[in-house]
């Protein structure tokens, strides 16, 4: 997926992957993954997702990487901070309270960018890839993430169809993370248009 596209889609207000409410997957089996409150989270592809505020909320650190500087810009904004962003070589940063979005490129960061994180939550970003990116992106985590790792991932399955979101079947998501991580479905529910959504724990192994 070109840069270019979903640089567009946020230029053009065509978010509607976006949600105002916090994901309720993630309201319920975060604590399943049994991460201290006071490390922090890595949110891949984050848009101006309200998860990170909840993420906040339950004490963790928050990154969070978006190539859309007008989304980085936009989830401080709606909030009611206004922040100067500070120009690095990979993008920009806006950090806050706890809270610090890089607008950049996810594959052109890393451990070094980040820090250590104890956790990955992951709404939208696996299954906002084609299929190259996704092996890519699968193969950075598994590059960057030390032994001991939680992740939590929401997929998407549904039948044909063009992406993005693009239908990650759980054979796909073992076929990617395995067995570099152990994967555990949790749960999963119909949300219409023949479209389901399935929800995994990952472990870096
Ligand atoms: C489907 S949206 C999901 C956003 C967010 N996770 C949410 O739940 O609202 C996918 C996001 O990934 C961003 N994105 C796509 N490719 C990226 C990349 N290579 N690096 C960082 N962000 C990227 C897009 O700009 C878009 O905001």
């Amino acid at each position: 997926m070109e840069h270019a596209f979903w640089h567009a889609r946020w230029q053009d207000g065509q978010i509607g992957f976006h949600q105002a409410a916090i994901n309720p997957w993630l309201q319920q089996y975060w604590s399943r993954l049994g991460v201290p409150g006071d490390t922090s989270v890595l949110v891949p592809l984050c848009g101006k997702s309200s998860d990170m505020l909840w993420l906040r909320e339950q004490g963790h650190g928050v990154v969070g990487v978006e190539l859309s500087d007008l989304a980085c810009r936009d989830f401080f904004v709606e909030h009611g901070v206004q922040i100067t962003p500070v120009a690095v070589p990979e993008g920009h940063t806006r950090e806050r309270d706890g809270i610090k979005l890089w607008s950049a490129d996810f594959f052109a960061l890393g451990r070094e960018h980040w820090g250590d994180v104890a956790a990955v939550y992951d709404r939208a970003a696996l299954i906002a890839l084609p299929p190259e990116l996704r092996r890519a992106y699968a193969a950075h985590l598994r590059q960057e993430l030390l032994s001991g790792v939680e992740m939590l991932l929401v997929a998407l399955e549904f039948p044909g169809g063009e992406g993005p979101p693009f239908s990650v079947t759980e054979a796909e998501v073992r076929q990617l993370f395995e067995p570099a991580f152990t994967v555990v479905r949790l749960d999963q529910a119909d949300t219409g248009a023949a479209r389901r959504e399935v929800v995994y724990h990952l472990t870096r192994q």
